[in-house]
């Protein structure tokens, strides 16, 4: 079986960080494995309170994997400081774990910090350069590339500066842009730009897309798929669940991991 771990924060409502890492794995048939960054306190309504590891905690996780296990893929999610951040990305390079997605989490929905910004030249200078992928959101990459992003020619300019950094893909997701039909997400590979387009869906259980979506293309990459084959998986999947979204809570509610493999289940027996 495949295997793939997820450098992540606790989200205890479930819906984004190792959680949502987890299932997403499970539902993807991928042997999934985690490293804790961080535990938060956190619901439908917002982050409550972070509470980092230290970075030594976070290097014997990836100890106890590495001189044991081993994996095909790995993600990073929430990595909240420098000193964890510089621990990780040490650590990948002495396992030789090179099928990487970088999710730089930044900014929980309800406007929390999960990475100090002082981490962000730690994040450029010693993790973008192990990626395979990086799967900024709009904001994101406009911290990480110090340039506003607003039009088409924008993202792709912002990729290609991600893209200097040595990230060998960019996937820059399109859920915080404006267009209020579509969710476009662009993937660029230093040579190639690829769009992958769905309908937006009007919901208010969005908690987590990016963490699922991100995990998704991480499991596909553990099992053999390239990065275009994986990104149009995970979009799949993540179309999926924000369309089953739950609605529990008096926030924004988790999406639903379960709906893509359901749907597959669905067709199979009709
Ligand atoms: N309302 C929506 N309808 C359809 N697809 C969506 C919607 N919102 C987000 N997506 C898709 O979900 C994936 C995650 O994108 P998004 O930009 O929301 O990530 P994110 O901001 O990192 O998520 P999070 O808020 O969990 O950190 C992308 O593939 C995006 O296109
Ligand atoms: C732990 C954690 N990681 C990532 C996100 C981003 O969705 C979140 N809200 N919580």
């Amino acid at each position: 079986m495949k295997m793939a771990l997820t450098i992540a924060g606790s989200d205890s409502g479930g819906g984004a960080g190792i959680q949502a890492d987890l299932k997403t794995f499970q539902e993807l048939e991928v042997f999934g494995m985690s490293a804790l960054t961080a535990v938060t306190a956190q619901n439908t309504l917002g982050v409550h309170g972070v509470y980092p590891m230290t970075a030594e905690v976070v290097i014997e996780q990836m100890k106890a994997i590495g001189e044991d296990m081993g994996t095909d893929a790995v993600k990073t999610g929430m990595l909240f400081n420098a000193e964890i951040i510089e621990a990780v990305s040490v650590n990948l390079t002495k396992y030789h774990w090179d099928n990487v997605v970088v999710d730089p989490v930044m900014i929980a929905k309800g406007g929390a910090s999960l990475l100090q910004m002082e981490a962000i030249s730690a994040m450029q200078k010693f993790l973008l350069p192990l990626a395979k992928v990086v799967t900024p959101n709009i904001p994101e990459a406009e911290v990480l590339t110090g340039m506003s992003i607003r039009t088409a020619e924008d993202k792709r300019e912002a990729a290609k500066k991600l893209h200097a950094l040595g990230v060998q893909n960019i996937v820059l997701k399109g859920g915080h842009d404006e267009n209020p039909s579509e969710s476009i997400d662009l993937l660029f590979d230093g040579k190639e730009f690829y769009t992958f387009t769905s309908k937006r869906i009007p919901t208010k259980n969005t908690h987590g897309t990016g963490c699922t979506f991100s995990a998704a293309i991480t499991a596909e990459l553990a099992k053999g798929a390239d990065v275009y084959q994986a990104v149009i998986k995970a979009k799949d999947f993540i179309q999926a669940a924000i369309e089953d979204g739950i609605a529990i809570g008096q926030g924004h509610g988790p999406t639903n991991h379960g709906a893509y493999r359901k749907r597959i289940m669905e067709m199979v027996q009709s």
